[in-house]
Parts: structure tokens; sequence; C-alpha cells
């Protein structure tokens, strides 16, 4: 069976990628250039699996996965969570003073949770996006410029220099990995069950759905909203709840819902991570 994760070598999603499947064998690793590519990929290889970021503790959700599992990944289901603390390096081709760096690329993620520090360091850094971190170091080879913001693995693989440590904004820092495939997870005794649906616009219609999981004692571990796409100020809600869809109490939940929303998927139950 293939496993795609976001390549090249040495991004973050790998080590998620090495702890998942430390776990179990028989995957054949495949490295894809973005996040869309893998749930593409997913859609029409229905036996593989994929791993996907949809949320860090300090950017929060990664809208693209959250907007493609909306809109583009229908019978996709979540199987596993994994969340990895996430380290950040400044990277360069030699050792670079600051005020030598021209120019920083990383992925928008990193970019993002590395802000007041590059305001701090690097204010007259041209700042540019790459598909992962992984590849930006990459790019940064003999360029006396350029710095990449990557983990100290991809250093290493792309033989090139650790400048500063530890640069994310708030030193813990976590993300958190899905792992997605055609069916989700048996059940645990320890689970989470994930929901994507839409309400009517009119008084009430999400503190409805609220007064469901209170009235059921269920706890809600997430709630996002996303632009439904569709007409200005309507939106879709995701909502992470204890329990899995087997559950008695979550089963007869989901049979409730279906009454109250527009629409509703069920992403599927799996052993929480924490
Ligand atoms: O680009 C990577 O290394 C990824 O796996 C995406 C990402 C980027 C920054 C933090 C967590 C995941």
């Amino acid at each position: 069976m293939n496993i795609y994760y976001l390549g090249p070598k040495g991004t973050f999603s790998e080590q998620a990628l090495i702890f998942y499947i430390s776990q179990k064998r028989g995957y054949c690793i495949k490295e894809l250039k973005t996040i869309p590519d893998i749930i593409t990929m997913l859609c029409i290889n229905k036996d593989d699996e994929g791993l996907v970021p949809i949320e860090n503790s300090i950017e929060g959700t990664v809208n693209v996965t959250l907007d493609m599992l909306i809109n583009d990944a229908d019978g996709l289901k979540i199987k596993r969570e994994i969340v990895i603390p996430i380290s950040h390096c400044l990277i360069a081709d030699k050792n670079l003073e600051f005020d030598e760096i021209k120019l920083v690329i990383s992925h928008p993620q990193a970019l993002a949770q590395c802000r007041n520090y590059i305001r701090r360091n690097l204010p007259n850094a041209e700042i540019v996006t790459a598909d992962s971190t992984a590849k930006a170091v990459s790019e940064i080879k003999n360029k006396a410029y350029a710095a990449a913001i990557g983990n100290a693995r991809a250093a290493e693989i792309y033989g090139a220099q650790i400048i500063d440590k530890d640069i994310q904004d708030v030193k813990n820092n976590f993300t958190r990995f899905i792992v997605l495939a055609s069916s989700d997870c048996e059940y645990t005794g320890n689970d989470k069950t994930s929901l994507i649906f839409s309400v009517p616009n009119e008084p009430g219609s999400l503190y409805k759905i609220l007064e469901v999981f209170a009235r059921e004692n269920v706890n809600m571990t997430k709630i996002e909203s996303r632009p439904s796409r569709k007409n200005m100020g309507e939106y879709v809600f995701w909502v992470d709840i204890e329990g899995h869809r087997c559950d008695n109490r979550i089963n007869k939940i989901l049979g409730v819902l279906m009454g109250k929303t527009e629409f509703l998927k069920v992403l599927g139950s799996y052993p929480k991570y924490l």
C-alpha cells in the first residue's frame, strides 16, 4: 500500500510519517509536492493513505487541508491523528550574518510561525514561499544571500548550516497531522469523531446543534468555521467531539444532526492522540 506525504525528505510531515509507520509495516512511502496533490491522489487511488498537516498550535488550521476536505475529498476518512513538536531552524548554505540574508524562504506555515523572529532579525529580507520547508532548504544551496526555515534533519540531508535554532515565536509549538484513507479507524475506547456541516442561515441554528452535544454530555474539542465559498457570510463548521461514531450517544447525535443540518459529512472516528 502506498502512503503519500508532503516531500521532499526532511519535512515535518516526514517526521510525523516516520512516527506513524513505526507502528505499522508494509507501506511504500511516496513523496508529493503539495498538500492538494496528496488529497487528489487519494481520491484516485482508493486503497492508499496520505498524511497531511491540519492544525498548528500557533497558527491554527491549515486552511488548504480543511478546504479540500470540505470541498474536494469525497469518500476520504480520517483514520489517525499524530501530534508532533515543531522546532524551526534558520538554515543557510554557509554561516551567514543576519544582515547578509536578503531572502528568507519556507512553507507559509513555517514563515507564519516565525513571523516575529523574521521581523526582528531579518527586517529587510524578501520573504518567499515554498511548497514545503524541506523544499526551501534544498533551494538555498549555493545562494550566499538566502536562508530557509526548516528542521535540523533537512539541514543535514541537504548539506546546509544551521544558523539559529528554535526560532518559532512560541517555544512550545505543535502540529497535528491526520492520516486520510478510504475508511476510518475501529473503536478503541479513547476516540474522537470529526464532522463538517452547514446550518440554515436563521437565528439559533448553530446553537441548536451545540445543544445536542450538551444534552448528550459529549465534549467538543474543536470548532472552526470556513467560508462556504457559495455566498458571502455563509459558513461551514468543522467540529471534533469526543467518542466514536459507533458509541450509542454519538450515533444518536449524528442521527439528530442529519435533521438539523443542510449538509453533514462525518470525516471519521479515530484514536485521540493526547
Ligand atoms: O513543510 C513542511 O515541512 C510540512 O510538513 C508542512 C509544515 C510546515 C510547518 C510546520 C508544520 C508542517
